[in-house]
């Protein structure tokens, strides 16, 4: 079966994701495309899919009969009604992180998914599907004995004048909230935020660096340095320490030069080339899941349990160093 994909929001990650459907996977056709900007999907359909049809609004495209699922890639405010849509369609659904911006509003989604009684909707936290992080779990699993302690650092090289403090959290720490709960199979108990010296090329509403102290249930204390006016490059970082050894997250693939008497490796500048490759298996893994009528992968579960933590985080930057606990409600049976 050839999956009917259409995709909500055309803007950068929507027009990203409309040319792996229709150029790299296999098993998906993209059908429809909608944007709060009409010339926007138009401008992606006239490049990547010119049998898609454009429909005026998100909720017209969802009820789509032609349509079998759904992307959701607009501005992270709207997800959650598109997302809610798609669940009263009972159709599945990719929805671009964040799965909502309050963890209330994420809660209505789990309650709705739980209603409909089996899963709809993959988040899309593309970390798990990165082999990098693969392998680092792999190993993290098995060789390294009893995980103790996370370092963990998210750098970009510079971030727009409309970035402000609470989106280190909310657009960008929120990958690592997810990525090391995955990784170390845990909860998150509590989240501290502390402010080193700032920047002097961070603009005035971005307190960078920051530093977001995380501890688990099982006792796992995690430092997560949030960065993102770097200056030298998109680097991602993550040391687990065990009881019986260390383990790094491999460095991207990269041609190291010895030349005029140094050893130089280049690093990226570009979040969307640093997980280009699990971006294409996570679309892979959701047109597959969504042949069989369901999801795999992040769950809605995981995209409310980031909400939660993300909130606390939020909480933690403006607390003065206080630290902020993190209570998870029970977790349905859908999500065990
Ligand atoms: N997983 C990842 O690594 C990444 C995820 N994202 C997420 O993807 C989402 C989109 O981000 P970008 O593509 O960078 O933003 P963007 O600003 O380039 O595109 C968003 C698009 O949504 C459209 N839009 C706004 N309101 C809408 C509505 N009500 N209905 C339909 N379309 C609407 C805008 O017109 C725009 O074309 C965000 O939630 C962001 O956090 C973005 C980048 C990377
Ligand atoms: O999701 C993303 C962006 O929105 C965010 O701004 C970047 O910092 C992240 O690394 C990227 O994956």
């Amino acid at each position: 079966m050839t999956v009917r994909i259409g995709v909500i929001g055309t803007g950068m990650i929507g027009r990203d994701h409309t040319r792996r459907i229709a150029q790299v996977l296999a098993g998906g056709t993209i059908v429809a495309l909608s944007d709060y900007s009409p010339e926007a999907a138009e401008k992606v359909r006239d490049e990547l899919a010119p049998d898609a049809k454009c429909y005026a609004s998100g909720e017209e495209l969802i009820a789509a009969s032609d349509v079998d699922a759904v992307l959701v890639c607009s501005t992270g405010s709207t997800h959650e009604a598109y997302v809610l849509a798609a669940i009263q369609a009972g159709k599945p659904c990719f929805c671009e992180k964040p799965l909502a911006t309050t963890a209330e509003g994420a809660r209505g989604i789990v309650d709705a998914e739980v209603a409909h009684g089996s899963r709809l909707v993959q988040v899309g936290f593309m970390r798990r599907y990165d082999a990098g992080y693969r392998m680092l779990k792999k190993v993290v699993d098995s060789e390294i004995g009893t995980p103790l302690i996370v370092h963990a650092a998210h750098r970009n090289p510079a971030v727009p004048e409309q970035y402000v403090t609470p989106m280190a959290i909310h657009d960008t720490m929120i990958h690592e909230i997810d990525v090391l709960r995955w990784l170390l199979d845990d909860d998150y108990v509590s989240a501290q935020v502390v402010f080193p010296k700032a920047s002097r090329h961070a603009h005035s509403k971005v307190a960078d660096p920051q530093i977001v102290l995380l501890e688990t249930a099982k006792g796992v204390r995690i430092d997560v340095e949030i960065f993102v006016n770097s200056r030298y490059g998109y680097d991602i970082q993550c040391q687990v320490v065990g009881e019986e050894g260390l383990a790094n997250l491999p460095e991207p693939m990269a041609v190291t030069r010895r030349q005029n008497a140094s050893v130089a490796t280049p690093i990226l500048t570009d979040w969307k080339d640093r997980f280009v490759d699990s971006y294409d298996v996570e679309l892979q893994a959701f047109i597959e899941a969504a042949a069989e009528g369901t999801a795999t992968g992040p769950s809605t579960w995981d995209g409310y349990v980031a909400a939660i933590t993300s909130d606390a985080c939020v909480t933690a930057q403006g607390a003065d160093g206080a630290v902020v606990p993190i209570t998870l409600p029970e977790r349905p049976g859908l999500y065990r």
